[in-house]
């Protein structure tokens, strides 16, 4: 596919079931189901952050996916049937010792095309007692798109999103826990990196409650102009789009900012 294809995305905007990866699982099942059904049939599906598990720390050594094994073969197979991207949000994934917040990516042939380990942990979910951080960018293509992964608290670096920038991302994609009351947060940090970086922003988070916490959705799919193109409610939804990644090149050649850019000042 052409660089300026167009890209029809799915989000599964879902409640997770903290501590039951079976819950979870067959959940999941469900809403791929009736992604795949829809009249417009997805290109790219993405799924919220630590979706096998929540955020259940205390027990994570023991529910996490050991070397992502039940993931990899459950997304992979679906992809192959179906002929589908996905990016399967992120999971508790177990490598050793070490549990981590791990996206897997897949082509519509079922193979892994990446994978990404948040390197920001957020110390208000005690994320850092718990996981261990990962060391490296995310980056993929989807149908030969060149994007970029990270996951919820990493939006709040901004460096992040323009190293993805200047390696040739033009969409970037986000699942995510975040609650309220950090609502303003999340709209506003999200448009301000598809505004700055002007690509395609695809945010996945889920919804529902988890002991005091409460999971506000709101995914949402921005262009690069700073729009937001689809964006959800509190409940759990399949939020859909099309992107025109025609709009990327567009924006960048009228406010030229990567031309623009003096980094030798900053
Ligand atoms: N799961 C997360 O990384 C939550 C990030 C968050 O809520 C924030 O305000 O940042």
């Amino acid at each position: 596919m052409s660089e300026q294809a167009k890209l029809n995305v799915a989000i599964l905007q879902m409640d997770i079931t903290v501590g039951e990866p079976e819950t979870n699982f067959a959940k999941l099942s469900e809403l791929l189901e009736s992604a795949v059904s829809a009249e417009r049939k997805p290109d790219l599906i993405v799924f919220p952050e630590m979706w096998n598990t929540g955020y259940a720390l205390d027990r994570i050594h023991d529910l996490a996916d050991i070397g992502g094994e039940r993931t990899i073969r459950f997304v992979s197979e679906f992809c192959r049937k179906h002929a589908v991207n996905v990016v399967a949000g992120s999971i508790a994934e177990k490598s050793g010792d070490h549990v981590r917040n791990t996206i897997y990516a897949f082509d519509r042939e079922g193979n892994r095309t990446g994978s990404y380990s948040k390197i920001h942990l957020f110390r208000l979910m005690d994320e850092e007692k718990y996981l261990q951080a990962g060391d490296r960018v995310g980056e993929l293509a989807v149908d030969g798109i060149p994007a970029g992964m990270m996951i919820c608290y990493d939006i709040r670096f901004p460096e992040l999103t323009r190293r993805l920038a200047l390696g040739g991302a033009k969409l970037l994609i986000v699942p995510a826990e975040w609650p309220h009351p950090r609502l303003h947060h999340w709209r506003t940090l999200l448009t301000a990196r598809a505004i700055e970086n002007q690509m395609y922003v695809v945010a996945c988070n889920r919804v529902g409650t988890s002991g005091t916490t409460h999971f506000f959705g709101h995914s949402m799919i921005i262009d690069p102009w700073g729009e937001i193109v689809a964006e959800g409610g509190e409940a759990e939804t399949i939020l859909t789009a099309e992107l025109d990644l025609a709009v990327v090149d567009k924006v960048r050649s009228t406010i030229p900012v990567f031309a623009d850019r003096r980094p030798e000042l900053y």
